[in-house]
């Protein structure tokens, strides 16, 4: 780990979870309601020529993965993956400074288990789609990717990463008192390894984008207003490979980490939902959410 990366979480971990005392009533109330609008979350643009399709992820203020996000994401997905004249998908972010803000942490907070339920079913479906996804995916990470958008960005085949130092990736979850599941470790680990997946879930780094570039967390950086050039760039270079023996390769590789969670998918729900309504989770992401509501005062 960088100076500048163990500098960071020391930063971000001091006095981040306060302890409240039993039966204490939390004082804020967080507003549920954000995010509902009927505007399309996802835009998506495809070229029939190039078989190309760029998915823009439009969802104000910061792209996070709430149920309805994540429904109408995967329903583009499936689309695009039906297409047979689509072979390549480009994800990118039309919001300023953020790819995504990973999971949408009000659909964990103060929801009941049923809805808790509902919403993990929609993540596994997002990972399940993406990462066995035939078409060619390339992430083109124009802003900071914590979380749940790192998730994202380390299903697809390739990662760009705008290089704007203030800009942040990496699987943050013990910062908020909350744990990776072991698909979201699975797929770190297969990326870059399980030394750096050990230290960097344990220690919730979020790296910049040349340390993310250093420990192979993204492929390529690029200037932010060169990004989707330079994925449309790489993207041409991978589809002059036949479609048949990429794919067969993608699965071979990809097949027993998508199959782990296959055949555990109502255990990890239920884990998750256990996990996610336990009294200490909930102050602990209650105290997360007044930090961040507390950066604009
Ligand atoms: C026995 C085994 C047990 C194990 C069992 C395991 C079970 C599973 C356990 C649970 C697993 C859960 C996995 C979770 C994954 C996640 O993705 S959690 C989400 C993590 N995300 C973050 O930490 C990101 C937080 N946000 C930020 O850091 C910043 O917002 C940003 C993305 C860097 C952008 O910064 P900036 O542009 O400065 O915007 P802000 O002002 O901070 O934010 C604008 C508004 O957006 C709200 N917001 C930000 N992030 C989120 C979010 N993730 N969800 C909901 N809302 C978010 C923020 O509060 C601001 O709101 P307003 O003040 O109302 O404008």
């Amino acid at each position: 780990m960088s100076l500048r990366a163990a500098t960071r979480v020391t930063r971000s971990l001091s006095g981040l979870l306060p302890r409240w005392g039993h039966g204490q009533a939390p004082p804020l109330l967080f507003s549920q309601q954000r995010n509902n609008s009927t505007s399309p979350k996802i835009r998506v643009e495809f070229n029939p020529t190039s078989g190309v399709a760029v998915m823009h992820m439009q969802s104000p203020p910061v792209n996070s993965l709430s149920l309805d996000f994540l429904t109408e994401f995967c329903i583009g997905l499936e689309k695009l993956e039906m297409d047979k004249g689509c072979r390549g998908l480009i994800i990118t972010s039309s919001q300023p400074k953020v790819f995504s803000a990973g999971l949408d942490i009000l659909e964990m907070y103060g929801k009941s288990p049923e809805r808790c339920g509902e919403f993990w079913k929609a993540v596994q479906e997002m990972w399940l789609k993406l990462y066995g996804s035939d078409m060619i995916t390339i992430a083109a990470i124009n802003g900071s990717s914590p979380a749940g958008g790192c998730l994202m960005a380390l299903t697809c085949d390739y990662r760009i990463m705008a290089d704007q130092p203030r800009y942040t990736i990496g699987l943050n979850e013990t910062l908020l008192g909350i744990v990776a599941p072991f698909w979201f470790k699975d797929t770190m680990a297969n990326t870059v390894g399980h030394r750096t997946t050990e230290m960097a879930l344990q220690l919730g780094l979020l790296y910049d984008p040349s340390e993310a570039l250093n420990v192979g967390l993204v492929d390529q950086l690029v200037p932010e207003d060169q990004i989707l050039s330079a994925a449309t760039q790489t993207m041409t270079k991978w589809l002059a490979i036949p479609d048949h023996a990429r794919q067969i390769t993608k699965s071979m590789m990809r097949k027993p980490t998508i199959d782990r969670l296959t055949s555990n998918r109502e255990a990890d729900i239920q884990n998750f939902v256990n996990f996610i309504t336990k009294d200490s989770i909930q102050k602990s992401l209650r105290a997360y959410l007044e930090i961040l509501k507390k950066k604009k005062t």
